[in-house]
């Protein structure tokens, strides 16, 4: 599973040397490719609203689904649509990633007779995109949608690939489709209001991609965690587009998580069985933080990681201001929530592990000895 990203390093290189500057990187607009049946563009710039009427080309009805908190910028995408719009308001966070709130979505669709041509826009974070994907997945058996991404981890991880689900009380993400979008909108200005706690978890998924295939983003996190944490600066952004680079290098070849795409779950066992057990109060970010140093545990216990790159886990989410334990009484909880983690088969869990920097593997059917120490890394 090794060799993903391979060629990052130059590729921030070559688009920052070619015109030069932190100037040139506040107007500059950078198209990442995602490829697949229906290959699309992630696109990360300032002021990216004219980008929307050519990725909804041919509809006539456009729904915009957006969390109270983004109200105003739902209604500035709604404009730059020129089409007919709909404006369908939903939970905030977690709370709208249900099934009722997609039924309610849908009901909505079907007043306003929405059909085959025309497109669902998700604007918000990664809840909020999870979501308005799986109602557009479901819709009249799928329907094109856009995800305007308003946050760290909505632009580097969940607006793209295609993975979209809502939650259940048995486990995160249980009920979705892989669908993918005819384009992706990352516009940094939207950062500029994002909760400085929320850049913090939407950077654990950056890590991850750190760990698992790109190594510089480790380094540029290390050498300035503050400006990592700066909505301005050019260090977030180089990481955002690192991170994007990562998962689309893995889902263009890897969509439905038939192999390699395995890898972007990393941290993620555990983590989705803290946010069940949070009652998905928890943020995602925070969950796979604390899941990372596990897997970091598991790979060092079973002798595949190095005593290094396992610590560089902590010192690295610490210098971002992110978790790393969890209640030392919950192991029996978390134990029965992996067991309905989608890499499990039959009874067997399954976890991703490094066997080395950038080198991710499987580790299948840990024992329960193991499990426990490792568990032991996070308890508090
Ligand atoms: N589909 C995938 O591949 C994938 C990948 C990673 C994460 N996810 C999912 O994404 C979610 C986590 O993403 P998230 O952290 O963006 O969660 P989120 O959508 O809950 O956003 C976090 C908070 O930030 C607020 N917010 C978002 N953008 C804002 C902005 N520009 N200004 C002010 N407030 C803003 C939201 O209203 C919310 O309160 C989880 O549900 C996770 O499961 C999915
Ligand atoms: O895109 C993927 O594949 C991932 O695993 C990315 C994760 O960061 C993301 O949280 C995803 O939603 C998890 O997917 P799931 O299939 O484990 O629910
Ligand atoms: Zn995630």
């Amino acid at each position: 599973m090794s060799g993903v990203g391979a060629h990052l390093a130059d590729r921030w290189l070559r688009a920052t040397t070619a015109g030069g500057g932190t100037d040139r990187l506040s107007v500059v607009v950078t198209r990442i490719p995602v490829a697949g049946d229906r290959p699309y563009d992630v696109i990360v710039g300032r002021g990216l609203d004219d980008e929307l009427p050519r990725l909804i080309e041919g509809a006539a009805r456009v729904a915009v689904l957006y969390p109270p908190t983004l109200r105003e910028r739902a209604a500035a995408v709604a404009e730059a649509a020129r089409a007919k719009t709909v404006l369908i308001e939903v939970p905030d966070a977690e709370r709208g990633k249900t099934v009722e709130v997609a039924a309610h979505c849908w009901d909505e669709l079907g007043a306003a007779g929405f059909t085959r041509t025309d497109v669902v826009v998700g604007v918000g974070g990664g809840a909020t995109t999870d979501l308005a994907g799986y109602v557009a997945a479901a819709w009249l058996r799928g329907v094109r949608w856009v995800p305007v991404s308003t946050s760290v981890a909505g632009m580097v991880d969940a607006a793209v690939g295609g993975k979209t689900a809502v939650n259940i009380g048995a486990g995160k993400n249980l009920v979705g489709a892989f669908h993918p979008p005819a384009g992706v909108l990352c516009d940094l200005d939207a950062l500029d209001t994002l909760p400085a706690e929320d850049i913090a978890a939407g950077l654990a998924e950056v890590v991850k991609g750190g760990f698992i295939a790109d190594p510089r983003i480790l380094e540029l996190v290390e050498a300035d965690p503050k400006a990592a944490l700066d909505p301005r600066s050019d260090v977030l952004r180089e990481l955002i587009e690192r991170k994007i680079q990562v998962k689309a290098d893995v889902v263009g070849v890897d969509l439905r998580e038939s192999g390699l795409r395995e890898i972007l779950n990393y941290g993620h066992t555990l983590g989705h069985a803290i946010e069940r057990r949070e009652k998905y109060t928890w943020k995602h970010g925070h969950a796979v933080a604390v899941g990372m140093i596990f897997a970091a545990e598991l790979g060092r216990l079973s002798g595949r990681l190095d005593e290094d790159t396992a610590a560089r886990h902590r010192r690295i989410l610490e210098l971002l201001g992110l978790p790393t334990s969890y209640d030392k009484d919950a192991w029996t909880d978390l134990e029965a929530g992996m067991r309905v983690d989608k890499k499990t088969r039959a009874a067997t869990l399954r976890f991703v592990v490094l066997d080395g920097l950038a080198k991710p593997g499987i580790l299948a059917g840990p024992d329960d000895d193991l499990l426990r120490r490792a568990y032991a890394a996070v308890a508090r």
